[in-house]
């Protein structure tokens, strides 16, 4: 172990799908210092880089924004689409006449998707549903609500079950309104972390930008685990990648503060955001993956 590290950098990784072409050609044994690795669902993960339990991670665009003046943004990565994103998605029982003035079950497991469900809801459909949290389950949610939103494998899951229900695309319906891209996650680091040890952070954020452009380079491994740890088709999961977009550039930014401005119009949001990112030691080539 380096003796310039105490304690050894604590990283979190979102659980789903959507954030394996970061992470997947990380390795926490080819860093200098110890890094441990948490994974976790996303809300779990906000919670814990809250606390101070994790130092960096992969976390909800929201959850940076409620407390973008503690964190660092790692630059040029998220989780971004330019409309459908196939993984934000709300089923819904009762037609949406009725469902804007029903009852939503929302997953525990988001924290920007859903605000921008209340977005949807109460700024574009002029609705005002009750709201109630729920483990995501699309039979057990449904059982007493007239919608249900899951997020990422939950939801993709449940989009290939013979469900029966009408299905929102949330990044389809804000792009729909806006003509915008959305930014449901994004890479945050605590800024006393990296104040304190900023060349450990440094590699990390060089390892995860490496890691993201191996993928984009070949998406193939990442199809492979996908199919079969969670199932469907080659074309399935090529065409998911292809949807989502992993970089965090001046279109990704726009999106971004635009949800940010509407969830504090709302209410849903008390600050300002400012999208303060790391400063970066060295400039690190980024391949482009976002269409
Ligand atoms: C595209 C997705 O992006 C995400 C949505 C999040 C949220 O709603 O808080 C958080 C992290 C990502 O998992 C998804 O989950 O399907």
């Amino acid at each position: 172990m380096n003796n310039e590290y105490e304690r050894p950098i604590k990283l979190g990784r979102i659980s789903y799908t959507n954030a394996w072409p970061v992470f997947h050609h990380f390795d926490p044994a080819a860093l200098s210092f110890p890094t441990e690795i948490h994974s976790d669902m996303p809300a779990t993960l906000n919670r814990k880089l809250r606390a101070g339990e994790i130092d960096m991670a992969a976390i909800s665009s929201y959850a940076y924004g409620i407390s973008s003046d503690t964190y660092y943004l790692l630059p040029n990565l998220s989780v971004s689409s330019n409309g459908r994103v196939q993984s934000i998605l709300l089923f819904l029982k009762s037609p949406l006449e009725e469902v804007i003035h029903g009852k939503i079950a929302l997953t525990t497991t988001s924290a920007t998707s859903v605000n921008l469900l209340k977005i949807i809801m109460e700024k574009f459909y002029g609705g005002k549903p009750t709201y109630e949290d729920a483990e995501p389950s699309l039979e057990k949610m449904l059982e007493n609500a007239d919608a249900a939103l899951l997020i990422g494998d939950h939801a993709i899951r449940a989009s290939w079950t013979k469900h029966g229900y009408r299905v929102l695309d949330l990044g389809e319906v804000w792009n729909v309104w806006t003509g915008h891209w959305m930014t449901y996650a994004v890479w945050a680091v605590h800024k006393k972390t990296a104040n304190r040890y900023p060349d450990a952070i440094h590699h990390i954020y060089e390892h995860l930008l490496e890691s993201k452009n191996k993928s984009y380079r070949n998406m193939e491994p990442i199809v492979a685990k996908a199919l079969s740890q969670i199932g469907g088709t080659s074309e399935y999961w090529h065409n998911y990648f292809a949807t989502l977009c992993h970089d965090f550039g001046p279109e990704q930014k726009a999106g971004l503060q635009l949800y940010f401005r509407y969830a504090r119009e709302l209410g849903l949001m008390a600050n300002d955001v400012e999208l303060l990112e790391l400063p970066v030691q060295r400039v690190i080539d980024n391949l482009p993956n976002c269409r």
